[in-house]
């Protein structure tokens, strides 16, 4: 099942991952393990030196994780599905090779947690990204709370995450959360940066990723931190009222 709502395509020594669950690539199981899939070819196929990462719906990178299957998770199932999620993100993230995400519509929430967690991001001017998990109750549970303070700074990673509020490509690329503005085809020019760099050696892409990451983009503090607490507001009625909310489509009523 998964073959199909993430195909993974070879193209030369670049590996293009593409995202294709209508309506809006939620990340359910069957994406999550697509992403798994990916890693995996990153992980063990050695000819394969750069990877992009885009999707096939119209609008959408990605909407996050899928709402639809949250509300009948018990927090203990919540907890499982968050450590299945971050699994392939992190792995995408540690694999030591370019990972550019081409976003060209919607990336919010775990969508854009997915994008941060690759090397780069090239997004249209109209594409929107965010992190809305506030409004539901939520937080950001698949590194958001750790990578996005890391690119943009604290206090806009603050004001974006405490209104829940989406940026557009433009602004990302002022604040340093997209690295390149791409006005038409974002994919087309995320596949041929990524088969630039796989003419260079694999050892020395990893060790230049590796030096700038040294800092690392996420803490073993923080991630724990925040996979807690992202549970923590699920058992909350808090992300009850959220998710119910969304799915009725009227506007939530917190305390
Ligand atoms: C079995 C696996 C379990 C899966 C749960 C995993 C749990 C683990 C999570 C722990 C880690 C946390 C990860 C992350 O930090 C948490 C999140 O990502 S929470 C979700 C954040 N995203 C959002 O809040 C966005 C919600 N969507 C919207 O606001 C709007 O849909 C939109 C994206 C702005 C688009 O609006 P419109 O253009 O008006 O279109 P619609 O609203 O009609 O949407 C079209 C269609 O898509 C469906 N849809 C959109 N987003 C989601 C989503 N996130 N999950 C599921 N489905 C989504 C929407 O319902 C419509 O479907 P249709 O009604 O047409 O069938």
């Amino acid at each position: 099942m998964s073959e199909s709502v993430v195909r993974l395509e070879t193209e030369g020594r670049v590996l293009h991952v593409v995202l294709d669950r209508p309506p809006a690539n939620a990340l359910g199981q069957p994406i999550i393990e697509g992403l798994a899939a990916a890693a995996d070819a990153l992980e063990s196929r050695e000819e394969l030196k750069a990877c992009v990462v885009s999707s096939a719906l119209d609008g959408f990178f990605a909407a996050g994780a899928d709402i639809k299957q949250m509300g009948s998770l018990t927090p203990a199932s919540f907890a499982e599905y968050r450590d299945a999620l971050r699994a392939p993100v992190e792995r995408l993230a540690a694999c030591g090779k370019p990972i550019v995400a081409a976003i060209d519509g919607l990336a919010l929430g775990g969508g854009l947690e997915l994008a941060m967690a690759c090397t780069l991001r090239f997004a249209t001017p109209e594409s929107k990204l965010g992190l809305p998990e506030v409004k539901l109750g939520l937080i950001p549970g698949a590194g958001g709370t750790q990578r996005l303070p890391r690119l943009v700074g604290r206090g806009r990673a603050l004001e974006i995450m405490l209104s829940g509020r989406s940026i557009d490509g433009e602004e990302g690329a002022q604040i340093g959360l997209v690295d390149r503005l791409v006005e038409g085809d974002v994919v087309a020019e995320a596949l041929a940066y990524a088969e630039r760099l796989a003419n260079f050696p694999a050892s020395a892409m990893k060790a230049i990723i590796d030096c700038v990451d040294a800092a690392g983009l996420t803490s073993a503090e923080g991630m724990a931190l925040e996979g807690d607490l992202v549970v923590e507001m699920l058992a909350s009625g808090e992300a009850g009222e959220g998710i119910a909310a969304f799915l009725e489509r009227r506007t939530a009523t917190f305390a």
